[in-house]
């Protein structure tokens, strides 16, 4: 008789899933233990089943032994809700407007809303998410940011730049095995207030404070696009210095991922990665294969292979 583990039809579909497992060893041997910074950009949240894919690699990270912290967006989610709220959403040096009133939607939507879901949809897999937001235990305290537009310094409201991040309360849920959410809303250093911090900027420096080895920010394009928005030719890796002679013609969106990478890369993390959200698994893909996508970036010292 045939054992049924020896039939031609299981042999056939049993052997490709395990040298896909074997195929993830080196990646899970590299990557143990290591902390991983993600950041979920509000233009990659585009529909249901991405979300909830997204959730399944975050989890699948933190079961197979790394230590993934997400940190997300929410940009179009924040200017529905301020639309809804009849206030206008004005961006000057890729940062919101953020006056007052627009404070309370921000951090409403960001706090109460984007991340909440988040949460709900990691816990589907365990007792393992925990949200915050810089608020809470000091984690990102910032103070009044104004950027310089046309050699002028101006005033965009409350918009933070980050002074200090305190890592006890992310060490201590990671330590515990959880998997902090994280909004990017700071405590303000000046006064009694909050202040709304991009979401890129705050990754990057969480990713730098907890001395990550990866910052992987998933958005909604394959990664930095040489000559946007002539051409869709995705730069695939870059040291430091090219990225900092790059910087200066970048725009929109991009530049606070950009800088975010630099500042990361520049400051202890070993690879900064500009990912496509919209790729189902595309977290999975970057860390456990040689399938990587998007645009790498490495510190000037790199001379070996990163993957
Ligand atoms: N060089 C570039 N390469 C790719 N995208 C770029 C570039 N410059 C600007 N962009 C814009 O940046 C956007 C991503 O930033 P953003 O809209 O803030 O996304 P997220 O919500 O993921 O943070 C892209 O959709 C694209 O419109
Ligand atoms: C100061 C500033 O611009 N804050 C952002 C915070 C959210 C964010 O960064 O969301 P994405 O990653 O989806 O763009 C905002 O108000 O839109």
């Amino acid at each position: 008789m045939t054992d049924a583990a020896d039939t031609p039809t299981r042999r056939h579909t049993a052997l490709p899933k395990a040298q896909t497992l074997i195929e993830a060893l080196p990646w899970l041997t590299r990557h143990h233990g290591k902390t991983v910074v993600i950041k979920f950009g509000g233009n990659a949240m585009i529909d249901d089943e991405l979300k909830a894919a997204f959730a399944q690699d975050v989890v699948f990270l933190r079961q197979a032994g790394l230590k993934p912290v997400v940190v997300h967006g929410g940009g179009p989610q924040i200017s529905a809700a301020l639309d809804q709220a009849g206030l206008v959403s004005e961006f000057k040096a890729g940062l919101r407007v953020t006056t007052p009133e627009a404070m309370d939607v921000v951090r409403m939507v960001l706090a109460g809303q984007v991340q909440r879901e988040l949460v709900g949809l990691l816990n589907q897999h365990g007792p393992l998410a925990v949200g915050l937001t810089g608020e809470d235990a000091r984690t990102i305290t910032a103070t009044k940011h104004r950027p310089t537009i046309e050699g002028e310094r101006i005033d965009i409201g409350r918009v933070g730049e980050i002074t200090a991040i305190d890592t006890g309360a992310i060490q201590a849920l990671l330590n515990d095995g959880r998997i902090p959410v994280v909004s990017s809303i700071a405590r303000s250093q000046d006064d009694d207030h909050v202040y709304n911090v991009n979401a890129d900027t705050a990754a990057a420096a969480l990713a730098a404070a907890l001395g990550a080895e990866t910052l992987m920010v998933l958005t909604d394009v394959e990664g930095l696009y040489e000559d946007w928005p002539h051409s869709d030719e995705v730069i695939s890796r870059l040291t430091a210095s090219q990225l900092e002679k790059l910087l200066p013609e970048l725009s929109s969106g991009m530049a606070p991922k950009m800088e975010g990478c630099l500042h990361a890369v520049r400051n202890g993390v070993t690879t900064a990665r500009v990912i496509d959200g919209r790729v189902q698994h595309s977290i999975l893909l970057e860390i456990f294969t040689d399938e990587g996508i998007g645009t790498m970036v490495v510190p000037d010292a790199t001379t070996g292979e990163t993957t």
